[in-house]
């Protein structure tokens, strides 16, 4: 690294205008940022490109959102899942005049990799998209169409806009972002009355969120549930996950536990016992307990004592009694795995009052709640399937 005052004293010394001009460039960086090495051209121009590409990439999740709001995934798998720009403009029935617009849009999420450009002009799908497309069915009702929508919605933008007054408020314990500009909470009451749509919208996002990948978990983690005699499914919603759990081993009783308002609005199946009630407070006990999906949405503290409930609630390790907690692991030796990671955190920061958790954190929550041990059974890409041991 070259420091600030060797390279301006260099500079200096050379005589045309060119340098001098550069000296006094970078003695005005020099005077804001005496510490930092002063970038070379190819440096400052590359720094330029990065900055460009920092400040603008919201608009690679905005072209994905009218890419959604068009149809355009649905239309491609329709056309036999690679498609023109002119047959996607006959097919989503737009004005001709649009094409070349449309083209640069798919250009943008063909270059991101959100679509595939197998020769220029046509553009097809890959999973990604192929997860965009109406009514796409894997293991269940698998479309992200809700989760893209509600991550791009004004409510999450105008939440995280707010970001930096948030910081300068001392409250405690503090709202979230969310909370703080919007006056209302998350998938909570507040939110059905401020916008009775996007409250739908929300709730939509979260069953797609939460119940892709179920299908992957029970066959990559097959022996989580060898002689699992009974299971409760804590925060299970409206028994998707419990009622794939019996599909693939049907000798387990499965409950599911959550709020009374969740419960009865879901018909019993005659499959899994829906139990409505609250995890702080109790929960029906079980040889095993899950957690899929659920501490990540709640504070350190509020996280032990759910798990402080659960060990209640568990026989002991040489019973069988565990609890498998399903969420993401922070920390990848691959850069854009931990960006994702981090990314999903920051959502959290922004949106709720929960977060994301590397490895030591999730120690450090598991023995603060009085349990023995855990084991990292699997690392699902940014998630980790753990066994909590009493
Ligand atoms: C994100 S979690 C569900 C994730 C779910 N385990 C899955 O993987 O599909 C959201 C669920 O937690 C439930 N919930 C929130 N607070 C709860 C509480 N105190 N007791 C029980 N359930 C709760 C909500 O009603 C909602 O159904």
């Amino acid at each position: 690294m070259v420091c600030v005052c060797t390279y301006i004293g260099a500079s200096a010394q050379a005589v045309n205008k060119h340098t001098t001009l550069q000296s006094e460039i970078y003695n005005a960086m020099a005077t804001q940022s005496p510490t930092m090495a002063v970038p070379t051209d190819a440096q400052l121009i590359q720094a330029q490109a990065d900055l460009w590409r920092h400040s603008l990439c919201h608009l690679t999740a905005m072209a994905l959102r009218c890419a959604v709001q068009l149809g355009i995934p649905t239309a491609i798998h329709r056309l036999g899942g690679t498609t023109s720009v002119s047959d996607l403009v006959t097919a989503l029935s737009l004005p001709q005049s649009k094409m070349p617009y449309l083209g640069r849009v798919l250009r943008l999420l063909a270059t991101s990799g959100a679509l595939a450009s197998p020769k220029e002009g046509t553009y097809s799908l890959v999973p990604l998209s192929y997860l965009l497309v109406d009514g796409v069915f894997i293991d269940g009702e698998a479309s992200q169409k809700a989760l893209l929508l509600s991550t791009t919605s004004r409510y999450n933008i105008e939440a995280a806009l707010g970001l930096a007054d948030w910081f300068k408020k001392d409250i405690t314990p503090p709202p979230s972002p969310f909370e703080d500009v919007h006056g209302a909470t998350l998938f909570e009451e507040s939110m059905a009355l401020l916008d009775p749509e996007s409250d739908e919208l929300f709730h939509e996002a979260l069953a797609a969120h939460d119940h892709l990948g179920i299908g992957t978990i029970l066959r990559e983690c097959h022996d989580l549930f060898k002689g699992v005699q009974s299971l409760t499914d804590c925060c299970g919603g409206d028994g998707t996950t419990a009622r794939a759990i019996v599909k693939a081993f049907p000798h387990i009783k499965c409950n599911v536990l959550d709020l009374p308002k969740v419960i009865e609005k879901v018909p019993s199946d005659g499959i899994v016992n829906y139990v409505a009630g609250d995890l702080f407070h109790a929960i029906p006990p079980a040889q095993v307990l899950m957690l899929k999906l659920v501490l990540h949405f709640w504070s350190d503290e509020d996280c032990i004592n759910i798990l402080a409930q659960c060990k209640k609630a568990i026989p002991s390790r040489e019973m069988g009694g565990k609890v498998i907690v399903i969420d993401i692991v922070v920390g990848s030796s691959s850069k854009e795995m931990l960006e994702t990671q981090l990314l999903v955190d920051m959502l959290m920061l922004v949106c709720t009052r929960g977060r994301q958790r590397d490895e030591n954190d999730w120690s450090t929550i598991f023995t603060k709640a009085g349990f023995s041990g855990y084991k990292i059974v699997k690392k699902l890409g940014p998630r980790g399937v753990i066994e909590v041991y009493p």
